[in-house]
Order: structure tokens, then C-alpha cells, then sequence
């Protein structure tokens, strides 16, 4: 059971989605200016921090990215935005900051005005020409926040330049300002923020891989939006929701009950590799090594046999009969076994396009079924996408953008709007689709979708899609006969991939991240917390 705070740190909104909530936040009589001086306290507060000693005893993380009482530059907008940043300039300048406001428009909302009017009579100088804003040590940006409904032009745009080019930090209120609220888009030009503190329910835009260069680093600042009214607008929609430790902890495998046995604990079949592509059936393996599966059997090409075997002692090998170019050329299963006597099939990685009968095979069996890869490239080419609804078990499909392109060329495209591509896929082919990225995203055929809020640049890597691969077959085969959704699952081994590649990169850099070295680590993502 996730608690409110949890679960409100789950929700991902859409602008509309966010004005629909708090309109019946105001329905129900809470006044609009009470609720800005709310927020617009927390966000002075956390800015205090950032230029804080370390607290003890502080529960929050302390990010000391300030001098102490450092002077503070506040980017003023036209709408509530701009109300929150004039109430943030007054807390600061009241607990002893030198405050700074740049606002570069004449009309403003009542209540904005009204701030504006209040921070001027207590002597906070405002000026209207950037060049008037003396040397900052950070600023506040709270230009636009998710009312920003048109491109930005000049002379705001050029103003926008400028500031980013100062290359101090940057605060930004809700999101940066330019972002577009759902799709992360570039709304003509944006602020680079240092810092994005979001207010009260994540918005999608700061969870689409467009958006990274500009969001920095992210955290929700909660003020209390009551779960009923979050509850109430998100109920009819398929959810959008971010992968948190807590849901992902909970769908592993784990305990272990105290009498079982190697089947029960999942039989995983990976079907991988030929001649010219040896490694990445040793990395998909240690992947599904690394869930933990309960009995790991490996299809390859007749010639890699030996090489499997000395990497993976336990897993049972099965030497294929292959085709000129090296490629499996048929599945030869050992006697009286079937493709359903697996608990679940991964399929793809360095399989060579040679290898079509095999995909083709795999499809055709009862069996929950990951593909990857060149399984995907080979789908591609099959056409056979509409006849994914008809299996009688799931499929799941883990196109990076590039294979994603082709299997859904109909699909708007996916670097624009991930959320809404990699939904429109699940839908379109009854299958779990796993949109790999720096924000990784995995829809189901209702069109759910998690998204997997962090993970490192350090997997940009030959391999790293190989190890999620297997682990994701591995998670599958072990869950296979409980009733948990399957993208939970695939969310599941998103974000284990994920943390196992900041882990590795805490400790090793960003440049130490091979993809062996990534199936090492998995192990300690999960070591002490499950
Ligand atoms: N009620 C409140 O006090 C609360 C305020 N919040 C803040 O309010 C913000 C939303 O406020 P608003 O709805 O007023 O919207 P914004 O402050 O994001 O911006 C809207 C204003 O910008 C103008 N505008 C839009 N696009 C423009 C463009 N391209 N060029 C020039 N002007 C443009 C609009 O005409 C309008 O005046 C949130 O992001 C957040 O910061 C909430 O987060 C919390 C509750
Ligand atoms: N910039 C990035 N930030 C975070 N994760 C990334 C980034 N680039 C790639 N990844 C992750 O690394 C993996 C790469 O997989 P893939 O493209 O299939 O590579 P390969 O086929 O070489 O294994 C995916 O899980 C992807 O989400
Ligand atoms: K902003």
C-alpha cells in the first residue's frame, strides 16, 4: 500500500489535467492568492537551502548550490507565474537576501499586479530592461509556467538567450520557461535551468527526453493537492505514471516462498546471437542472470556453444544448427521439450536478420514473449504487427527510437511526444511497448504508460539494451503465473537497469559504465532494500 505522498510523487499531469485539479481546489473554497503564498513559501524555503549549511537533522536533501545569502535575480512573467516568483522575491528579501525583479511586461494578472505593486512599495527594485539587473549570483525564473501557450518571440525570446548565456544558475518556477507543459517541446526558446522545482503534481513535459537540456536537476514540491481531486480528474484517463522504488520494489520476486524449486522460480528461454554478434548473447544472459531467474536456457547458434558455457556455467545451452552467415537457422530444442514448456521467451539481440523462421517460430507459440533487437528489425520486416493481438500471451516490445520508427512508421513521430507514440503503439499492436531513451517509457495496449524518471547517459553504450533484455525475460519467466500486470513488470526492469547504471556510474564515472560492468551492478541496486 503506497502512501499519499507516494503516490502523489507517481502522478504525471498534462497542463490541462493540472488547471482541471486545481480549479476544483478553488470550487471547493480554497482562495487562489492563499494557495500562492502556500507554494510560493515552500519554493523560498527550498531556494534557503540551497544556500544553507548543512542542516542536521533535516529530513530533506541539502543541495548547496549558493553562497549564503547570495544575491538573487527573479524573472517575472505575466501570469500566475510571475505571482508566485514577486511572492518568492518578498520572502527572500524579508529573510535578508538582495533581491533583484526583471519584469518585461505591462500587463499583468490582478493578482501578479498586486504582488508587484506590494514587493516595489517595500523598496525591492524592479526593473523592465535586463541590462538594469546587476550581477546575480542565481536566478529565479518565473517567466512562464505551464500557461505558456504559444511560441515565445521577441523580445522575450532574445531576452530568454541572453540569460542562458550569463550561465548562472537558474531556478525555475514549475517548469522551464518555454517548455512545453506536456510534449517538453521547445516553445521557440527556453530557460536552461540549474534547478526545476515542480509544483504540486509532476507535469509531463519534464519526463520527455526533448526536455532534459533544460529541466536540470527536478523535484516535486508538494503542497498538499488533496488525492480525491487528483483521483477525480485522473479517473477516466488512461495514467501516466512515474516508476518510484516503492512499485518497483514491490513486483519483485521476492521474498521467495520457503519451499520451491528452480521451474517454479521461472524457466526463461533466450533465443540470441550468431556468429557475428557473440556478445550480446553473453550480455543478454548476464542480464537474465542477474533477475535472479529460477532456470535459464540459452538457444544460440551451434558455434557459440562453448563460449556461452564458460560465461554462464549454470545456464543450460542449447547449440542451434545455424546458416551460412552464422545465424540460427532452426530451434532444435532438446527432446520432449516445447516452447511452452518455458515460462517466458526473449528473443532478438544479435540474432542477424538471417534469423526470420526463428522469429516467426517464437510468434507463433503460447508463451509471454520479449523481442528485441534484430527480433524487432525481423517483425518489421514480417509485417506481422496485427497478428501480435491474436497471441494468446503478451508481447512485449523494446524498440530504441531508431527501431521504433520502423516497426511503427504511421506513428507521429516518436521524438516529438514519447508519451503519446509509445501509447499510440501499445495500442495499435495489443502489445507492452518499452520506448527506450534517456526517459524510458512502456505503454500497455489501454494506453497506461510509466515512465522511468531517472537514468544516466553513462547506458548510452553498445550492450545496455542487451542486459535489459534479459533481465526483463528473467523478471517475466518469475512472475509469469501471478497476477501482476505485465508493464509493471517491464516498469520493473526500467528502473532497475536504470539504477544500476547510476550506481555503476557513481562509483565509476559516466565514461565506466561497459555493459558487463552494468550487469554486475544489478545485484547491489536491490541488496538491502527489497
Ligand atoms: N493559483 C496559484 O496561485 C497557483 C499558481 N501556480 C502557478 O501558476 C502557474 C500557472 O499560471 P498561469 O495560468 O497564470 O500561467 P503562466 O503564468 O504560466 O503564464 C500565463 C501568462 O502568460 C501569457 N502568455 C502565454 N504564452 C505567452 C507567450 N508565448 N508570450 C507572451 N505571453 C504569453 C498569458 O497570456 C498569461 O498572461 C503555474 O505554472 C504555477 O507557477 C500553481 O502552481 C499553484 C497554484
Ligand atoms: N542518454 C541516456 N540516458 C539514459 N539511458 C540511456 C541513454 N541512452 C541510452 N540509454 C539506455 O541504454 C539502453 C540502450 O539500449 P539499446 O539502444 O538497445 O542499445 P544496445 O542495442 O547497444 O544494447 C536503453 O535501455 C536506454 O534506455
Ligand atoms: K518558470
Amino acid at each position: 500500500m503506497l502512501t499519499k505522498k507516494e503516490s502523489i510523487s507517481q502522478v504525471i499531469v498534462t497542463a490541462a489535467q493540472m488547471r482541471e485539479i486545481e480549479g476544483r481546489i478553488f470550487a471547493a473554497g480554497m482562495p487562489v492568492p492563499a494557495l500562492m503564498e502556500k507554494v510560493a513559501g515552500l519554493i523560498a524555503s527550498r531556494i534557503q537551502d540551497f544556500s544553507s549549511n548543512f542542516e542536521q537533522g533535516r529530513q530533506r536533501e541539502q543541495v548547496r548550490i549558493l553562497p549564503p545569502f547570495p544575491c538573487v535575480g527573479i524573472l517575472v512573467g505575466p501570469g500566475h507565474n510571475g505571482g508566485d516568483a514577486l511572492v518568492v522575491a518578498r520572502e527572500l528579501h524579508f529573510r535578508g537576501y538582495a533581491v533583484w525583479v526583471y519584469l518585461p511586461f505591462d500587463k499583468l494578472k490582478e493578482l501578479t499586479s498586486q504582488h508587484l505593486q506590494y514587493a516595489q512599495s517595500i523598496g525591492i527594485p524592479c526593473y523592465g530592461e535586463i541590462e538594469q539587473l546587476p550581477d546575480c549570483d542565481v536566478l529565479v525564473d518565473g517567466l512562464f509556467g505551464f500557461g505558456l501557450e504559444r511560441t515565445i518571440t521577441d523580445p522575450i525570446a532574445s531576452v530568454i538567450n541572453q540569460l542562458n548565456e550569463w550561465n548562472k544558475p537558474i531556478i525555475s518556477i514549475d517548469l522551464p520557461s518555454g517548455l512545453h507543459t506536456d510534449t517538453g517541446e521547445v516553445l521557440g526558446t527556453a530557460i536552461r535551468a540549474t534547478y526545476t522545482l515542480c509544483l504540486g503534481l509532476w507535469k509531463q513535459g519534464l519526463l520527455q527526453d526533448q526536455a532534459l537540456d533544460y529541466v536540470g536537476k527536478a523535484e516535486l514540491i508538494d503542497f498538499d493537492i488533496p488525492w480525491a481531486d487528483v483521483q477525480a480528474v485522473l479517473e477516466d484517463v488512461p495514467k501516466v505514471k512515474r516508476i518510484t522504488p516503492a512499485t518497483a520494489l514491490s513486483t519483485l520476486p521476492l521474498p521467495r516462498p520457503p519451499v520451491t524449486h528452480k521451474y517454479k522460480e521461472g524457466h526463461l528461454l533466450l533465443i540470441c546471437g550468431s556468429r557475428r554478434y557473440a556478445g550480446g548473447a553473453i550480455l543478454t544472459a548476464l542480464g537474465a542472470r542477474g533477475s535472479g531467474v529460477g532456470m535459464l536456457s540459452i538457444a544460440v547458434p551451434e558455434s557459440l556453444k562453448q563460449l556461452l558455457v564458460s560465461h554462464l556455467p549454470e545456464a543450460l545451452v542449447i547449440g542451434c544448427p545455424e546458416t551460412e552467415s552464422g545465424a540460427i537457422a532452426q530451434l532444435q530444442l532438446p527432446e520432449k521439450t516445447e516452447l511452452s514448456s518455458f515460462s517466458a521467451i526473449a528473443c532478438g539481440p544479435g540474432l542477424t536478420k538471417d534469423a526470420t523462421s526463428i522469429v516467426e517460430e517464437v510468434l507463433a507459440s503460447d508463451r509471454p514473449l520479449v523481442l528485441d533487437a534484430d527480433g524487432l528489425n525481423i517483425l518489421a520486416q514480417l509485417g506481422t504487427i496485427p497478428t501480435l493481438q491474436q497471441r494468446p500471451a503478451v508481447t512485449v516490445l523494446t524498440p530504441h527510437t531508431g527501431e521504433f520508427q520502423r516497426l511503427f512508421p504511421d506513428v507521429a513521430d516518436a521524438k516529438h511526444d514519447r508519451v503519446k507514440a509509445v501509447q499510440e503503439a501499445a495500442t495499435q499492436s495489443g502489445a507492452v511497448v518499452l520506448l527506450k531513451g534517456a526517459r524510458t517509457a512502456i505503454a500497455n495496449p489501454q494506453g497506461s504508460v510509466w515512465i522511468n524518471p531517472e537514468s544516466t547517459p553513462a547506458l548510452a553504450r553498445g550492450g545496455s539494451g542487451d542486459v535489459l533484455t534479459g533481465l526483463l525475460g528473467g523478471l517475466l519467466a518469475q512472475v509469469a503465473n501471478k497476477e501482476i500486470p505485465v508493464e509493471d513488470i517491464v516498469a520493473t526492469a526500467a528502473w532497475w537497469h536504470g539504477q544500476a547504471g547510476i550506481l555503476a556510474a557513481s562509483e565509476r564515472t559516466e565514461l565506466g559504465v561497459d555493459a558487463f560492468t552494468l550487469s554486475q551492478y544489478l545485484l547491489k541496486v536491490i541488496v538491502g532494500r527489497s
